[in-house]
C-alpha cells in the first residue's frame, strides 16, 4: 500500500473562482522521490499543504502513513506532523534562536537528551556545511544558509516523509547542488521526498518521478521524467529538450536512467549507544546521512547535476546566478581541481569524480553513550567550547575562511548565455518568490508550526 494516497481530492479556497486542486489522484510509495512541477499557480504548494494538514481538502480522501487526514482530529495534528519534515521556502526558523539552538530545539522536542544533543548538533551542522555558524541568528544568514538549517531541522527526527517546496528557490546552482545532495542522502535512508520545484536542471539531472500539475489537475506522472511537458507545450524546442534530458546528457545512453535509481543505504545501528527513541532516531539519521555524503558513492543524478552546474547551465530561464568558482561549496561540493580534470576527461563521460569531497569530511567520534536523560523541556544552549572547537576545525580545514575570500580564486569564466524561452512557455517561467533573502524580516516573521519538525508553540513559552 502506498505511503501517500490521495483520491479524488479537490481544494477550493474561500472566495476562489476555481479549484486550486481538481480531482487529484496520487499514490506515492515509501522511499520514493517525487518532483512536483507546473506553472506558477498550478497547485503544487496547495498539494503540499494538504499533505501537511496545513489546509484541509474540500472533498476526497488523503491517507498518509496510516493517518486519514480528512478525519484526523486537530489535537492529533502535531503528532502527525512529527512524522513529516518540511523544507519550505520561507524557512520557518526560530528567529530568536541561534543556528545551534534551532537544530538543538528540534532534537530536544523529540526527547533527545542534552548530552546527545551536544554531540549531534555539530555533526548535523557539518553535514549541511554550517560549521562555524553555530552562534549566528537566522537573520544573519544568507538564504542558502537558512535553507540548510531548515533541512538540518527537517531530517534530524528521521521523518517518514519530507515535503520540500522550492528548497532551491533563489539559490545559486552550487548551493542548490549541495541541497540536492543532502536531500538525496536523506531519501536513501528511506525517507519519502516530495519536492515542488521550478528548477529545470535539477529535475532533468535527477531523473526521478515527475508529477506535473496544470490548473489544479495532474496532467503528467512519469517515472524518470523530465521538467518539460510536451503535453501542454508541444513545440519543437520543448520536445527536443525533454528528449535530451532523458536520453543524452553527459553520461551515455538511456540505460543510465536505470543505473541512476538510487540504492537505499543501510541505516547504521552498530556502535551507537542510545538511551531514548528520540536519541536513537536522531543519532541513526545523522550518521546515515553523513555516511551517505562521505561514502564515495555518488548518485548518478547528483553527478549529472554537478556536471550541469559545472557546465554553467542556469536552466531555461537564465537566472543570474553567481559563477561556481565564486560560490561557497559544501556537501560534497565541487572543487576546481576536479572540475579541471573533468574538462580533460570528456572521453570518459560517466566519471562522477566532480563531486568528490574537497576536504576530509570524516566526522568526530560519536561518544554519547550517556544515559543521563534530562528534562524534555530543558533549555539547550550552545556550548562555547564546542562552538569554538568547531570554528577551529573549520579554519583548519580551510573551509569558510578560504571560501569567503573570492580574491584568492581565479577569475571565473563568463557563463554561457541561456536560450530565450519560447513565447508559448511563458506560463512556465521560473518565478522568484519573496524570501528572507529579498526581505530580511520575512524569515523572522514567519508564523511557527506546532511541532518538532517545525517551529512549535512551545518555544514561545520559554
Ligand atoms: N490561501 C489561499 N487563498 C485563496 N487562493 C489561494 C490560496 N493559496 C493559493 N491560492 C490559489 O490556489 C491556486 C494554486 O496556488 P499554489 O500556491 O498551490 O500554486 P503553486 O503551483 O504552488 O504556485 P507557485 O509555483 O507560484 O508557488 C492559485 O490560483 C492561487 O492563487
Amino acid at each position: 500500500m502506498a505511503l501517500i494516497s490521495l483520491d479524488k481530492v479537490n481544494k477550493v479556497y474561500p472566495r476562489a473562482t476555481r479549484r486550486a486542486l481538481d480531482s487529484i489522484d496520487l499514490h506515492i510509495d515509501r522511499g520514493d522521490f517525487v518532483f512536483l512541477v507546473g506553472a506558477s499557480g498550478s497547485g503544487k504548494t496547495t498539494l503540499l499543504r494538504l499533505m501537511l494538514r496545513e489546509e484541509e481538502a474540500t472533498d476526497g480522501e488523503i491517507r498518509i502513513g496510516g493517518y486519514d487526514l480528512r478525519r484526523l482530529p486537530n489535537k492529533q495534528v502535531p503528532q502527525y506532523r512529527r512524522s513529516v519534515g518540511t523544507v519550505f521556502q520561507d524557512y520557518k526558523l526560530l528567529s530568536n534562536k541561534t543556528v545551534w539552538e534551532n537544530v538543538a530545539f528540534t532534537l530536544e522536542v523529540i526527547g533527545t537528551p542534552r548530552s546527545a544533543i551536544r554531540s549531534l548538533v555539530p555533526r548535523v551542522l557539518q553535514t549541511v556545511g554550517l560549521t562555524g555558524k553555530e552562534k549566528s541568528m537566522p537573520q544573519e544568514l544568507s538564504g542558502g544558509e537558512q535553507q540548510r538549517v531548515a533541512i538540518a531541522r527537517a531530517y534530524v527526527n528521521h521523518p517518514q516523509i519530507l515535503l520540500a517546496d522550492e528548497p532551491t528557490g533563489n539559490l545559486d546552482p552550487t548551493t542548490s547542488l549541495g541541497i540536492m545532495e543532502v536531500l538525496e542522502a536523506i531519501n536513501r535512508t528511506g525517507t519519502t521526498i516530495v519536492m515542488a520545484t521550478h528548477n529545470e536542471e535539477i529535475v532533468n539531472s535527477m531523473r526521478k518521478r515527475v508529477v506535473e500539475l496544470h490548473n489544479g489537475k495532474i496532467v503528467r506522472d512519469e517515472q524518470h521524467g523530465s521538467y518539460d511537458s510536451t503535453l501542454f507545450f508541444p513545440d519543437a524546442q520543448v520536445q527536443a529538450r525533454s528528449h535530451e534530458a532523458i536520453t543524452n546528457p553527459y553520461d551515455g545512453d538511456a540505460t543510465d536512467v536505470v543505473r541512476g535509481v538510487t540504492q537505499p543505504i543501510a541505516m547504521p545501528q552498530q556502535g551507537l549507544q542510545v538511551a531514548s527513541l528520540g536519541e536513537r532516531n536522531a543519532a541513526v539519521m545523522v550518521q546515515a546521512v553523513s555516511e551517505a555524503l562521505t561514502s564515495g558513492h555518488t548518485d548518478e543524478g547528483i553527478a549529472r547535476l554537478a556536471r550541469s552546474v559545472h557546465a554553467g547551465n542556469t536552466g531555461r530561464y537564465g537566472e543570474a546566478f553567481a559563477p561556481v568558482e565564486q560560490t561557497f561549496t559544501w556537501g560534497k561540493g565541487l572543487d576546481l581541481d576536479s572540475i579541471n580534470k573533468k574538462d580533460h576527461a570528456d572521453s570518459s563521460p560517466s566519471d562522477a569524480s566532480d563531486t568528490e569531497p574537497q576536504a576530509d569530511a570524516s566526522l568526530p567520534e560519536h561518544n554519547d553513550g550517556q544515559t543521563d536523560r534530562t528534562s524534555e523541556t530543558a533549555q539547550v544552549t550552545e556550548p562555547d567550547a564546542v562552538s569554538e572547537q568547531a570554528t577551529e576545525q573549520t579554519q583548519a580545514q580551510g573551509g569558510t575562511e578560504q571560501a569567503e575570500d573570492p580574491q584568492s580564486r581565479p577569475a571565473p569564466p563568463a557563463p554561457p548565455t541561456p536560450p530565450a524561452p519560447p513565447a508559448a512557455r511563458g506560463r512556465h517561467r521560473a518565478r522568484r518568490k519573496k524570501t528572507a533573502t529579498d526581505n530580511p524580516t520575512s524569515a523572522t516573521d514567519t508564523t511557527p508550526h506546532e511541532d518538532a519538525g517545525q517551529t512549535t508553540g512551545q518555544e514561545d513559552a520559554r
